[in-house]
C-alpha cells in the first residue's frame, strides 16, 4: 500500500501536467500547488447489496467528490456509475484491466471557472459478489491558493472567489458531517 500510494501520486501529477497544457497553462503549474499535497489513499469495502434493497440503498450514495482529481482503482465486480452531464441517465463505469477511473472534483471544477466539470458518481453493488475499491483523493496543499486567474480566467468571467484548497476541502467534509448529525437528530 505504501508503494501505491506513492506511485499513484505520481500518476496524479502527471495527470495535472496534461490538465495544465489542455487549459494552456505552464505544465508545471500545479506542482508548485502540490509540494505536500492532501493526497488521501483508502480502501473501500462494498458488501453485498439485495436484489430487493430500497431504492435510496446504494453502496455510495450519488456526490461529486470534493478535491481536485480522484484516481480510483477498482476490481472486476462493478457496481460504479457516472452521471451523463446534461441528462439524467447514469453510465456504468465497468472495470478495465490496468486502467484508473479519474473523476474530476468541485475543487477543480472551481478552479477552472467550470471548464472541468466535476462528475456526479455512486455506487450500487449488486452483483452478487463483494466490492473492494481503492480511491485516491489527489489535492494541493492545505495552503495553496485557487484562484482562476492563474487558469487564465478573466476577472470578468469569474464566478468563484480566490479561496485556500484545505480550507476548501474541510468546509464541505464539515458541511457533509453536520447535514449527518442533523439528519440523525
Ligand atoms: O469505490 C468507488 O468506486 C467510489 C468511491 C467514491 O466515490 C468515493 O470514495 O468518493
Ligand atoms: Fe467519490
Amino acid at each position: 500500500m505504501d508503494r501505491y500510494f506513492v506511485e499513484v501520486g505520481r500518476c496524479g501529477a502527471d495527470l495535472l501536467r496534461a490538465i495544465a497544457v489542455s487549459l494552456g497553462i505552464d505544465p508545471e503549474f500545479f506542482a508548485a500547488k502540490y509540494t505536500k499535497p492532501l493526497q488521501r489513499t483508502q480502501a473501500v469495502y462494498y458488501p453485498v447489496q439485495a436484489d430487493d434493497r430500497p431504492a435510496d440503498q446504494f453502496g455510495v450514495a450519488p456526490h461529486t467528490d470534493y478535491g481536485c482529481v480522484t484516481l480510483l482503482y477498482q476490481d472486476a465486480v462493478g457496481g460504479l456509475q457516472v452521471r451523463e452531464l446534461g441528462s439524467e441517465r447514469w453510465v456504468d463505469a465497468p472495470f478495465i484491466e490496468g486502467s484508473l477511473v479519474v473523476n474530476v472534483g468541485d475543487l477543480l471544477a472551481r478552479w477552472s471557472n467550470d471548464r472541468f466539470r466535476s462528475t456526479l458518481h455512486r455506487v450500487i453493488n449488486t452483483s452478487g459478489r463483494e466490492r473492494y475499491s481503492i480511491a485516491t483523493f489527489y489535492d494541493p496543499d492545505y495552503t495553496a491558493r485557487v484562484d482562476p486567474a492563474d487558469l487564465g480566467v478573466s476577472a470578468a468571467e469569474a464566478q468563484y472567489p480566490p479561496v485556500a484548497a484545505g480550507d476548501y476541502i474541510l468546509g464541505r467534509i464539515d458541511a457533509s458531517m453536520s447535514y449527518r448529525k442533523a439528519a440523525a437528530s
